[in-house]
């Protein structure tokens, strides 16, 4: 595949930085790769496993004659790197970021992006539970949805051009309104995030209760959720601190429905739980019919029915 930016400089080298580099390299859609971290400790890491061609020591260096800047940073962290970078932007350039909240986002940013640079908001909608710099891998975008949420006045063009990035590393590319993304994002991964915490919480209490037996005997569901319970504390802490209407909202909605099930088993109404687990199955199987369950054996190859 073509080249399509010269100089890609990547903000921030935890899970989807490192994972945008190999797969940007997979597919040599850059001549260089920049990364810039905080920490000394991961600029370290990144060197000792060569994961960009160049690691700089500060944020400024990195982005000096870049043709894409892409913040990696937790959403609570990028309006003190885009306050730090902007003055050294190339004009031209476009910045772009990978937060998983988008309209918090773009406040933050867009009153420190000069005249000139094409301010692009992105979200993979891909991930792990796992975070750093080693944690990345080429194949993490592939058939994947990545969002970009272009602001008032981009210049197509410009978006076009990301949008083949994204379509370069593997995902399918949709384009969306930040507030609309927002509650889109807060129903599909806030929430249920939420859920998986405190569900594990509930778990943890339980422990000290019943002596281990939890883990002993966990099931896939619950280990499913440990997994997603798992995930990194900073960068969920301002997921919803910065999503705070839209995960309400849905909290809101997720703990009436909540109670009425709550009340169909103490009155032994088993028509209600009967009649709500079918309607809930069926959206699962709507799911991997449409071929969006890349965990589905059948992902991307067929539409069998499943009894
Ligand atoms: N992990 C996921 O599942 C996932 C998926 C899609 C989008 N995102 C979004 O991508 C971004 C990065 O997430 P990740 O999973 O790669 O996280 P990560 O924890 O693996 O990496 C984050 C990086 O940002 C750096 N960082 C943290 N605070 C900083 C600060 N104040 N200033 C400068 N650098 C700082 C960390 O040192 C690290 O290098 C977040 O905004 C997250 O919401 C995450
Ligand atoms: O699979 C996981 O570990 C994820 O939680 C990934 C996930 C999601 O909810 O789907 C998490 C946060 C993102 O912003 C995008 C993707």
């Amino acid at each position: 595949m073509a080249v399509i930016y010269d100089r890609v400089a990547l903000i921030g080298l935890g899970l989807i930085a490192s994972s945008m580099c190999h797969a940007i390299r997979r597919a040599g859609l850059a001549r260089e790769i920049v990364g810039y971290a905080r920490s000394a400790e991961t600029r370290a890491t990144a060197r000792e496993i060569a994961l960009c061609d160049r690691v700089t020591e500060t944020a400024a260096e990195a982005v000096a004659e870049a043709d894409l800047v892409v913040l990696c940073v937790p959403v609570g962290a990028m309006e003190a790197i885009a306050a730090e970078i902007g003055p050294h932007l190339k004009p031209g350039a476009t910045l772009s970021d990978v937060g998983s909240v988008k309209r918090a986002v773009i406040d933050a940013v867009a009153p420190f992006v000069p005249a000139g640079v094409h301010f692009i908001p992105a979200h993979p909608l891909a991930g792990t539970e796992h975070s750093g710099p080693r944690a990345g891998f080429a194949e993490l975008f592939d058939n994947r949805f990545c969002i970009l949420v272009p602001v008032a006045g981009s210049d197509p063009a410009a978006v076009a051009r990301l949008a083949d990035l994204w379509r370069g590393i593997g995902s399918n590319v949709d384009e969306m309104d930040a507030d609309h993304h927002d509650l889109v994002l807060a129903v599909t991964s806030h929430t249920p995030h939420l859920i998986a915490y405190t569900m594990v919480g509930v778990a943890d209490e339980l422990r000290r209760v019943t002596d281990s037996e939890v883990i002993k005997y966990s099931a896939a569901g619950f280990r499913d959720f440990t997994r997603i319970a798992a995930s990194d504390p900073t960068m969920w802490r301002d997921v919803f601190l910065h999503n705070k209407d839209a995960t309400l909202d849905i909290l809101g909605r997720f703990t009436e429905e909540l109670f009425a099930l709550q009340r169909a088993i103490r009155l032994g109404d088993g028509d209600h739980l009967h009649a709500y687990f079918t309607r809930t199955r069926s959206i699962r199987r709507s799911i991997i019919e449409a071929g969006q369950d890349t965990d589905e054996p059948n992902f991307g190859r067929s539409k069998a029915k499943k009894t």
